[in-house]
């Protein structure tokens, strides 16, 4: 879920991003249009492309298409986007998007659960670059796919890889589904005028969206974990994970 609106990124946009904040205003998109990639992440993705030569990637989560118009754009004439989506709702509107921008000779729209048009495209491998941003708790799923398809020396890039701010804590966030329980209990026992002080009350950093972020659950907690900390191995991998709001790791595949 990210905050679109600051100054900061505003002053960001208009001088980099230009192009993909325009892309964003012809677009069609639905109600899930915040958990896209911003325009400013658009135009990352769209560096890594170019300066990387990239000619064929695959796309796991396409939503309403914004993600893989930016890629699609800095991709050369005889390049190439395959992008997942098992939510026909959101396939609907990406297919109108790509149409109204006119590249359906540059992206194919493969409708249905990730890991089995992963099984289908493995012979066309292998690919340049590899776009995760679907399903938490399926991510290393998706790299033991990537290590076997992704060419020497392309690119593995996922989002959301700080998981909400919590793939850095130590445990799995406990549940503090309680907490209004102990509200009924110190109403009724905390004097007039006594304190009712509560931790952890921006609950990760979660309590502010509008839905209880999907996949915060120990298996995606744990999932991504192991992500990131495979793609920190330096004998296999050249990677950082970029600090945007929701986090980027990047790795240039040894
Ligand atoms: C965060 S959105 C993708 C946003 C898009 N990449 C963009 O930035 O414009 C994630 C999408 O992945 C889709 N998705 C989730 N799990 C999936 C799966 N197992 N197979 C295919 N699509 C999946 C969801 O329906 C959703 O549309």
């Amino acid at each position: 879920m990210r905050n679109n609106s600051s100054i900061k990124l505003q002053y960001i946009r208009n001088l980099f991003a230009k192009e993909q904040e325009k892309i964003e205003k012809y677009c069609t998109f639905g109600k899930k249009q915040c958990i896209q990639i911003t325009p400013e992440e658009g135009k990352l993705l769209s560096i890594f492309i170019k300066s990387r030569n990239v000619k064929s990637i695959v796309e796991i989560g396409t939503l309403y298409g914004y993600s893989s118009i930016c890629m699609a754009r800095a991709l050369p004439e005889d390049g190439h986007i395959y992008t997942i989506e098992n939510n026909s709702q959101h396939s609907g509107i990406a297919k109108e998007n790509f149409c109204l921008l006119n590249l359906n000779s540059k992206i194919t729209l493969m409708e249905g659960i990730a890991l089995e048009k992963l099984d289908e495209l493995s012979i066309k491998a292998p690919f340049d670059m590899i776009f995760i941003d679907a399903d938490k708790g399926n991510y290393t799923k998706y790299l033991d796919w990537a290590e076997s398809y992704i060419k020497q020396g392309g690119l593995i890039i996922a989002d959301n890889t700080l998981l909400f701010n919590t793939v850095f804590l130590e445990s799995v966030p406990k549940d503090k589904g309680n907490y209004t329980k102990y509200l009924d209990w110190a109403e009724s026992y905390i004097k007039q005028g006594g304190l009712i002080i509560a931790d952890n009350t921006l609950l990760f950093n979660t309590v502010f969206l509008e839905s209880v972020p999907k996949g915060v659950s120990e298996q995606s907690w744990r999932c991504m974990r192991e992500f990131n900390q495979r793609l920190s191995d330096e004998e296999k991998y050249y990677s950082i994970l970029i600090p945007t709001e929701e986090g980027m790791t990047v790795s240039l595949k040894l």
